[in-house]
């Protein structure tokens, strides 16, 4: 059964170019609780910090907080992207990521060929591969672009074509960042739609977003995160409080 478990997981990147003694010594003042300095004294940024937390089955999460709180680094710890330093993380069921728009593309291979590929490697036969393509190829609306190579498509077509594949095979654990809201408004319009069904499907969504009326349309739970850490976590009205009224 889909379900995610995480016991104190912490995620650090080193810093390169910060040579400068004097540099190193103020970044590491001035910000005491983000970085530190490790044993091959590098100084290191602490992303996330000692996480707990378990989502499980019906979960819609909403991951939310300022600017560089750790949100998109925990989706992409989620969906195996970055191994944590520290405690043990537990994602059960198939995941579906809409993180990186481009992530999982064959740059050389054709629209039409990274979705065939996609399906076989999860386990499709040809023919289901193919029929996965047709039903990608109509809805992401890339027409003949979708037998070119995708190292020539815009970042607008990248997005489309990320977006129609990630949605098309059904996830149990569904990993979404909030570039998904910036599509022109055609695509956008036909995308939440396919995007409502998806999400009522999905077993988890971890969602992150700074859009609070997307957290309240879609999750049932708000976590928020400071400085890499939970700092609340709770239904989403407790979070965010009553809904405004409009007028
Ligand atoms: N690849 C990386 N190398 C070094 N530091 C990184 C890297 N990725 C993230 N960080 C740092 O980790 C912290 C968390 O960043 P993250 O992108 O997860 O924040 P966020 O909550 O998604 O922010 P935003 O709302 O701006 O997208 C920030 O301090 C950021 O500078």
């Amino acid at each position: 059964m889909a379900h995610i478990i995480a016991r104190g997981v912490s995620i650090e990147f080193p810093l390169y170019h910060m040579g400068a003694r004097s540099l190193k010594k103020r970044l590491l003042a001035s910000s005491p609780l983000r970085m530190r300095s490790d044993d091959a004294n590098r100084v290191v940024v602490s992303a996330l910090r000692d996480l707990n937390f378990s989502i499980t089955r019906g979960e819609r999460v909403a991951l939310i907080g300022h600017n560089g709180a750790g949100k998109t680094t925990l989706l992409r710890t989620l969906a195996g992207i970055y191994e944590p330093v520290a405690g043990e993380l537990e994602v059960a069921g198939i995941i579906g990521q809409m993180i990186d728009p481009g992530a999982g593309l064959d740059m050389d291979a054709t629209g039409r060929e990274n979705i065939v590929l996609r399906g076989l490697y999860r386990g499709m036969g040809e023919r289901e591969a193919q029929l996965l393509a047709e039903e990608v190829a109509e809805f992401s609306g890339l027409g003949e672009f979708l037998d070119v190579p995708v190292r020539n498509y815009s970042s607008g077509m990248t997005v489309r074509l990320s977006f129609a594949m990630a949605t098309a095979i059904k996830p149990q654990v569904l990993l979404m960042d909030e570039w998904f809201l910036a599509g022109d408004a055609d695509f956008m319009a036909k995308a939440e739609q396919r995007l409502g069904r998806l999400v009522e499907g999905a077993d988890v969504l971890v969602l992150a977003t700074h859009e609070m009326g997307i957290v309240r349309r879609w999750c049932t739970r708000a976590m928020r995160l400071d400085a890499g850490r939970v700092v609340a976590d709770g239904p989403v009205e407790q979070i965010l409080g009553p809904e405004p009224v409009a007028g």
